[in-house]
């Protein structure tokens, strides 16, 4: 059987940073997350017992040794949970502008984690969808729903209640997100090694622990309510406390270059002069911007001048997963 499934990208406004389990991707902390409209991944697999091994093709050309052995590894759980062992083939398309630094795994891993199921004529419900593409990669639980979502982080040992739930409809709330591309010099360290090194040796990873829980609960009642402003307070004040716990870390370190300094000082000036504008950055040096859609304009305009900017993405709250027919 062959199943294609389309998966979108989420911005996380409280982060996921830390995990209490390696090995199922078990976080130490709830996150809360945006899923985008325009950047997302199309996959189909197509199980077939005449492959001597698994497949990929990831957008249109063979995977590399690494990403092949990464998505056979997550295949096999797959097959485990779905007690087959035919191999695969698999056909990605990241429509995500490859340098936008909008990590493109929770899109990948959530379609995968759909057409894979589908293809084995597996019904799940999206609780275990969300559960199995958590296992590819954290953020990717949350795909499986559109609009803001939270990822329940669960205290059992097996993960059976770790996954994600929808909070707020993509259709309820319609606002920005602009990813500012940035001039990267070096390859940041991977989210997976830098929350590892920041769990195991920051000074201040106890106070991240101790602020996150307070400001989801502002956050969801910032979303309830409607109300940008605390939202935007909220998600900025967040992502800053994330950054501080890598200064902490031994040996310390930080994904901003000048660059990304230069567009939140940007995001200040922006917010003395009346335009709510508020900045979210994950791991890497790009920034991305909450803004109204009234606003949009002027923020682009703004950043447009700085130096540092390569470019301007704009994305909207978007759907959750889609099964395509094919
Ligand atoms: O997205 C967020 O909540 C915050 C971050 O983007 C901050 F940078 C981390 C995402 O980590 P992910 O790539 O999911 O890690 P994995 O589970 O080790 O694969």
């Amino acid at each position: 059987m062959k199943a294609v499934a389309k998966a979108h990208t989420n911005i996380a406004l409280i982060k996921y940073w830390g995990k209490r389990n390696d090995e199922l991707i078990l976080p130490m902390n709830n996150s809360l997350s945006l899923t985008l409209d325009h950047f997302y991944t199309t996959t189909e697999v197509q199980f077939d017992e005449r492959l001597a091994n698994d497949m990929f093709i990831f957008n249109g050309e063979q995977a590399s040794e690494a990403e092949s052995t990464k998505i056979s590894s997550y295949l096999n759980m797959v097959r485990q949970y779905a007690g087959v062992k035919r191999n695969a083939y698999v056909r990605s398309i990241n429509h995500v502008p490859t340098s936008a630094g909008f990590a493109s795994s929770a899109s990948g891993f959530a379609a995968l984690a759909a057409a894979s199921t589908k293809a084995l004529g597996l019904e799940v419900d999206k609780k275990t969808l969300s559960m199995l593409a958590r296992q590819g990669s954290g953020s990717a639980c949350r795909s499986v729903y559109g609009g803001f979502v939270e990822w329940e982080k669960g205290n059992s040992d097996d993960g059976s209640d770790s996954y994600a739930k929808p909070i707020l409809p993509e259709a309820e709330w319609d606002l920005r997100v602009l990813s500012v591309l940035l001039e990267s010099k070096a390859k940041p360290i991977s989210s997976r090694k830098g929350m590892k090194r920041t769990v195991e040796t920051s000074a201040f990873y106890s106070g991240w622990l101790k602020a996150v829980d307070q400001e989801l609960a502002e956050m969801k009642k910032a979303i309830h309510t409607k109300d940008f402003e605390r939202l935007g307070e909220v998600t900025e004040a967040n992502a800053l406390k994330m950054h501080a716990t890598m200064l902490g870390s031994q040996p310390p370190f930080t994904y901003w270059q000048s660059g990304t300094v230069s567009v939140m000082e940007e995001v200040q000036q922006l917010r003395e002069a009346g335009i709510q504008a508020y900045f979210t950055i994950d791991a890497g040096p790009n920034v991305k911007i909450l803004c109204l859609p009234e606003d949009e304009q002027i923020v682009r305009d703004e950043l447009e001048k700085l130096p540092a900017v390569k470019g301007i993405y704009g994305c909207r709250p978007g759907p959750g997963i889609e099964y395509q027919d094919y």
